[in-house]
């Protein structure tokens, strides 16, 4: 029989933060406990809950919910529930039921465990101090979830992550150029949320193709387990529902878009941040929506918290874009037309930014300046500015304050980043290489037919489910739907298409050295191409397409990255130029041409991305007189589409498209109609990105990344990744827990669970092989084997947790020869910790982490804490067996007790001070962040309501936690002077 009864009072062992918890129900199987102060609901197994039943004693003193104390004189227990007798603090006899008992009451722990003679190893107990010590200093850090993670610290990444993880359920765009980190970016938000308690469940969805490197590359650079999850792994859960499974939940967008039961499970969960990669698959329009489009607007209507991730936002349209920036906030975004009319209201903007620098003295910019702004602040900085008494600092700080207040109230920065290869700079060149084959006698024939529009072959083509489009530009794929036949079966297309013989020669120039990435625009084509490449020349090519399972894809990107596999060539359908890192390599072969430019980004952005160390070579065979041969001269001549991204390759082809389509039919035949088709695109492009140069690109690039801010966020990175404290922390939290660490050289340690391990850590159970380590952010980088520890790796953080969540170390008592101190005396060295139950969302420990008050007393009760620093007194004290200490405890009993009094008395008198700087910090930080948002919102529809109101009811609710936060006596240590001589 269970021992749990409704109503009784426990404390989660684990996290005693929660408060005193509640029974409110119990089974057989299962007990549920509500933990009031903090706002939680637990329920855990009836045979293994980590919970302690709370029952006070006689002359103990409890806090009751009402405010008051009760000074308990004795106890009664009725239907497993107690009622305490006792006196209030005004002497009146009350008696109270455990459930009236105040739910942040504090708990002596350390004092029971003391005064009963139970007393831990000194090294524990200055373990937990320091951990205290840390973990509050950590919670405080400008860098906190940013600091830990295994990347490179690259400016405008470290700017979008700390911009948006500071806001509240942020939804955002992270569109920068292709392979510039948005991965990055969106782990660095998703750990540093995780981290903070922001966040407590996630969920991301991507293409199927990219859901394995996702997960490695979170756990790798992020140290975050995700599940992944798919149709037979759910199916395993039965009745249950699968996405219940872990706190973040990894899943294939074409599995879930296409199931509308896994759909309703996921929109039966709760979810704090939704995560969609590749969101340009979200296709929208006025007469219909997309599956993909549908599933992500019901999910994005349930959670507050979404991220949208693409390189080429407007690769399905405009429209689609709108819509997908309505998702993020649909209160700004709800009009596709005057959506459309703002954009030419940028370039004002953007022209108001420059005209800064030609204050004061010039009355035309002061005028362009002055017909934008529109609220005080920014008035009395203009006036400022303009003021012949202001001096040049002053002028500069407020061009500077001018210029934000210009972006982030007019500009388009909140909902969208977008960062650019020009912007951030460092990348390399792109080498364009043609080449120009013969065109074999089949294809000629099905070209000659497409172009004099014989209704038989399109029918037949119809009847093979091809359309003249594709048959123009893949003309293999129309041979083979227009051979299917046994007569044709020993003359596949590889046979005589140049573009095969040439791939082979191609190989054989480059050497076996040289990777290459080969881009076929569909799957079956792939498929052949490998089989050519196998009986033609012997060379074996994984193959990398969308009708592969997701193991074989990974084994085939796997076998093309491993050096030693011999693989060097993979070839992929389209699926193969999205997401994918490949910038181990830097040969491109584009086998085909897609129709779509932002599909041809996609694919140089697979080798041209950060990491990558050469110049691009973008090799592209191509037959003359072939529609291809147009299309590429379209792209190279018109859109310079080859030698860097293109910032309007959608709006080029809406505009030409239909053009183009002709233009691929009639070949060669009208060159001079293609030369000016050239032409007009060329002027059109230049047209239309000198547009946008002027107005929303240039917004955009300067939202993307301030480059101050990203300097000072790096240097709060970099003064962690110095920290000395952490190697000393670690060596001493390894020696407690029983781990060993064996030194490599090189600034490696290898850490392997000891013999007598106190406590499995994670990777570190009994049994396992142990892992290696470095504190060096270089080496990790260079070595995906090795970890890098940091503050916030999952060993510290678990070490940490585990201290400060437990007893451990929270008693202790140890040996002072100190020549000066007679022997015989006691001192006592309290550690108080302040209390302040909160919900996590709270994330009160940016202003009032769990803080460690410390108290020395000697016999007398006089606090020698500001004369004896902690690291100096530990440095002089001994152990003492346990039986000794047992005794000396029982002997001072009286005297413990006393300056155990004393203690709490000295301590809270350092209380107020704390509460009002944690106040103030809180006030100044949200208040500023408020008045900011409110100003705003005047003039920028993107600031939504409930971003204001979550923050105005945040500032209220910490404004009364922090108030309410008191001590508890976390750990007390018993020094016991000896004489110097004493042995
Ligand atoms: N800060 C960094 N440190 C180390 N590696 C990085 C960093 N940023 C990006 N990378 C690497 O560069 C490559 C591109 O990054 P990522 O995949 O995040 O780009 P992306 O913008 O999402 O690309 P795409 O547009 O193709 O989806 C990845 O291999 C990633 O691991």
């Amino acid at each position: 029989m269970s021992d749990f009864s409704p109503g009784q009072r426990w404390i989660s062992d684990g996290e005693t933060e929660l408060g005193l918890g509640t029974i409110l129900t119990v089974d057989a199987r299962s007990v549920t406990v509500l933990f009031t102060a903090s706002q939680e609901t637990r329920t855990y197994s009836a045979r293994q809950a980590p919970l302690t039943r709370v029952v006070f004693g006689p002359g103990d003193r409890i806090d009751t919910a009402d405010g008051g104390q009760l000074a308990v004189e004795r106890i009664e227990e009725r239907d497993g529930c107690v009622i305490y007798h006792g006196q209030t603090d005004d002497g009146e006899t009350v008696s109270l039921s455990e459930a009236k008992l105040s739910d942040s009451m504090r708990f002596h722990q350390a004092q029971d465990r003391l005064l009963t003679g139970q007393v831990d190893r000194n090294d524990w107990f200055e373990l937990r101090y320091r951990s205290l010590h840390h973990h509050q200093r950590i919670a405080r850090s400008p860098a906190l979830g940013l600091a830990g993670p295994r990347i490179d610290l690259i400016p405008h990444q470290l700017y979008i992550a700390d911009e948006v993880s500071r806001r509240h359920a942020p939804r955002v765009l992270l569109a920068d150029e292709v392979g510039l980190g948005k991965t990055i970016e969106a782990g660095l938000i998703l750990h540093r949320l995780l981290l903070t308690g922001r966040v407590d469940r996630a969920l991301i969805l991507v293409p199927s193709s990219l859901t394995h490197q996702w997960l490695i590359e979170l756990l790798r650079r992020f140290s975050l387990s995700v599940t992944l999850l798919d149709e037979a792994q759910s199916e395993a859960f039965d009745e249950e529902n699968p996405f219940e499974s872990g706190q973040c939940i990894l899943a294939s967008q074409e599995w879930l878009f296409a199931n509308p039961h896994r759909q309703r499970q996921i929109e039966e969960c709760q979810w704090d941040l939704l995560i969609v990669d590749e969101a340009h698959h979200l296709d929208w329009s006025p007469q219909a929506e997309g599956p993909g489009y549908a599933c992500i607007e019901r999910l994005s209507a349930r959670i507050a918290g979404l991220l949208l991730l693409t390189a080429t936002p407007e690769q399905m349209g405009l429209e689609s874009h709108f819509a997908r920036l309505r998702l993020l906030d649909p209160d700004r975004y709800h009009d596709l037309e005057r959506f459309r009319e703002e954009e030419a209201g940028y370039t004002a903007v953007a022209a108001a930014i420059e005209a800064l620098e030609q204050l004061p003295g010039d009355a035309a910019a002061r005028d362009r300046i002055g017909a934008i702004i529109d609220d005080g602040d920014s008035r009395a900085l203009l006036e400022t500015l303009l003021n012949p008494e202001s001096d040049i600092d002053q002028q500069q700080s407020a061009r500077r304050q001018l210029r934000e207040q210009l972006l982030d109230r007019h500009g388009t920065g909140r909902v969208m980043f977008r960062n650019s290869r020009r912007h951030v700079g460092g990348f390399p060149e792109r080498h364009l290489h043609v080449a120009s084959l013969p065109m074999p006698a089949a294809y000629c024939d099905q070209f000659l037919e497409l172009r004099e529009g014989n209704d038989h072959f399109a029918a037949r083509l119809t009847a093979a489910d091809l359309g003249t489009h594709d048959a123009r530009l893949y003309p293999e794929v129309a041979y083979r739907a227009l051979h299917d036949d046994a007569i044709h079966a020993d003359t596949p297309w590889w046979q005589f298409d140049p573009r095969v013989e040439w791939l082979i020669d191609q190989l054989e120039t480059l050497g076996s050295q040289q990777k290459v990435l080969v881009i076929a625009h569909q799957r079956q084509t792939a498929v052949n191409l490998a089989e050519a490449m196998r009986v033609r020349a012997g060379i074996q090519a994984p193959v990398f397409h969308e009708e592969m399972s997701l193991v074989e894809r990974d084994r085939a990107a796997a076998a093309f990255a491993d050096d030693d596999s011999g693989c060097q060539l993979l070839i992929c359908s389209e699926i193969g130029s999205e997401g994918r890192n490949f910038q181990f390599c830097h040969h491109l072969v584009m086998f085909d041409l897609p129709w779509h430019p932002d599909l041809l980004e996609q694919r140089i952005g697979r080798l041209d991305r950060i990491g990558q160390l050469h110049p691009i070579d973008i090799h592209v065979p191509v037959i003359d007189g072939s529609p291809s041969e147009v299309l590429l001269r379209w792209y190279r001549d018109g859109l310079a589409a080859f030698e860097a991204p293109h910032a309007a390759g959608g709006d080029v082809l809406e505009a030409f498209g239909d053009a183009l389509r002709e233009s691929l039919d009639d070949g060669h035949e009208e060159s001079n109609g293609l030369d000016s088709l050239i032409e007009e695109t060329r002027a059109f492009n230049d047209a239309r990105l000198a547009e946008r140069e002027a107005g929303r690109n240039r917004l955009l690039e300067w939202n993307a990344c301030r480059p101050e801010r990203a300097d000072a966020v790096i240097s709060t990175v970099v003064e962690q990744d110095n920290d000395s404290a952490l190697p000393r922390y670690v060596d001493q939290a390894l020696d407690v827990f029983g781990v060993d660490g064996r030194d490599l050289g090189n600034g490696l340690m290898h850490l392997t669970p000891g013999a007598h391990m106190i406590d499995s850590l994670p990777g570190l159970a009994q049994g396992d092989e142990g892992f290696t380590v470095t504190y060096s952010r270089t080496r990790a980088l260079a070595r995906d084997d090795i970890q890098r520890l940091s503050w916030e790796h999952p060993l510290v953080m678990t070490v940490m947790e585990r201290v400060l969540d437990s007893s451990l170390g929270n008693t202790a008592l140890a040996l002072l020869k100190h020549p000066s101190i007679p022997g015989g005396r006691l001192m006592l060295e309290l550690i108080y910790r302040t209390h302040c139950p909160a919900p996590r969302r709270l994330q009160l420990g940016r202003f009032l982490p769990d803080t460690g008050i410390r108290v020395l007393l000697d016999e007398s009760g006089t606090n020698l804490s500001d004369k004896v620093t902690f690291s100096g007194l530990s440095r002089n004290l001994q152990r003492v067996k346990k039986g000794v200490a047992r005794e000396l405890l029982k002997s001072r009993h009286d005297q413990l007790r006393e300056l155990l009094a004393e203690g709490e008395r000295e301590a809270r008198r350092e209380l107020p001070t704390l509460v009002e700087r944690a106040q103030r910090e809180m006030r100044e930080t949200l208040d500023l962040e408020l008045s900011r948002l409110k100003a705003l919102s005047q003039h920028n529809g993107a600031i939504r309501d409930d971003e204001l109101r979550a923050m105005s009811d945040e500032r209220h609710a910490l404004d009364t936690v922090i108030e309410s936060a008191t001590l508890r006596l976390d750990a007390v240590r018993v020094i016991v002077t000896v004489d110097k001589d004493a042995r």
